[in-house]
């Protein structure tokens, strides 16, 4: 397992700016002592830090959206749950039907199952940077995450969005989706509100939480979350 050495994510946003940009390329992680099964190809780069960054926001709020332009800029591996989920059920897998019934009624899918997704895909990269985006949906997944990866995050985006809005966006979205429909997403809305918003509280104590305004045009909202990601110097930056 995994074990944290040394983080500066408990710095608030300025202090963060203001930190020697060699903090964050510390070597974060001590080498595995129990054996996660790893693949030989795509393991972590050891020698890097990984640096993970939950994405939270109500369903339509953008998160999908915005994690796009982070993976162009700053090089991260875009991990949404929702997708691995949807793409456990497209391969059959044993879990698929009680996936795909769970998602209709815009409930959350068991924390040990997507957690254990999760981790597959974050063992098959050779990334080191990860946006895990959708995820912790709840302060269950938060937990499984933690026991499970062994790991926390470093930042935690929230976008905020009215839930008008969200209720528009997802209903407008087009990708056709079995949760894109107003029964869905408001039992979804109340998930959220129930579940989700803890988790946010969780982080915003923990001085972890970077809260995005997340009306407006992309753009707009990007703008806001660019110098979140700039600060930390990453090699891949444009
Ligand atoms: N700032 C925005 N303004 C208007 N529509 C947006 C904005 N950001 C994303 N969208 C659209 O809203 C829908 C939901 O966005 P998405 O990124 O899938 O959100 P999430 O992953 O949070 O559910 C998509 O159709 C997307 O194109
Ligand atoms: N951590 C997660 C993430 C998604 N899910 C399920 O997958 C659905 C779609 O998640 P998503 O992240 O793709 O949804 P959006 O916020 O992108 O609309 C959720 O409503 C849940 O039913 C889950 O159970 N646990
Ligand atoms: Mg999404």
């Amino acid at each position: 397992m995994w074990r944290r050495v040394a983080s500066v994510s408990h710095l608030t946003f300025a202090q963060k700016s203001i930190v020697n940009k060699d903090v964050c390329k510390l070597k974060f992680w001590e080498a595995f002592s129990t054996g996660i099964p790893r693949k030989e190809k795509g393991t972590f780069q050891r020698d890097k830090t990984p640096f993970i960054t939950f994405v939270l926001g109500g369903p339509g709020s953008g998160k999908g959206t915005q994690c796009m332009k982070i993976v162009e800029n700053f090089g991260f591996t875009h991990l949404s749950a929702g997708d691995i989920l949807r793409r456990e059920i497209a391969s059959n897998s044993a879990d698929g039907t009680m996936i795909l019934d769970t998602i209709k009624e815009g409930k959350i899918v068991p924390s040990e199952l997507t957690v254990k997704l999760i981790q597959k895909e974050m063992e098959s990269s050779d990334n080191y940077k990860f946006l895990i985006d959708g995820f912790p949906r709840s302060e269950d997944n938060r937990i499984a995450f933690e026991q499970i990866i062994g790991a926390e995050p470093d930042i935690v985006l929230f976008f905020d969005c009215p839930e008008d809005e969200m209720m528009k966006r997802v209903l407008n979205r087009n990708q056709g989706r079995v949760d894109d429909n107003i029964d869905t997403i408001k039992k979804r809305l109340k998930v959220f509100s129930a579940l989700n918003l803890p988790v946010v509280k969780y982080y915003l104590e923990r001085g972890k939480l970077y809260k995005i305004n997340a009306v407006g045009t992309v753009d707009e909202i990007y703008k806001q979350v660019y110098p979140l990601f700039a600060q930390f110097n990453f090699e891949q930056q444009v």
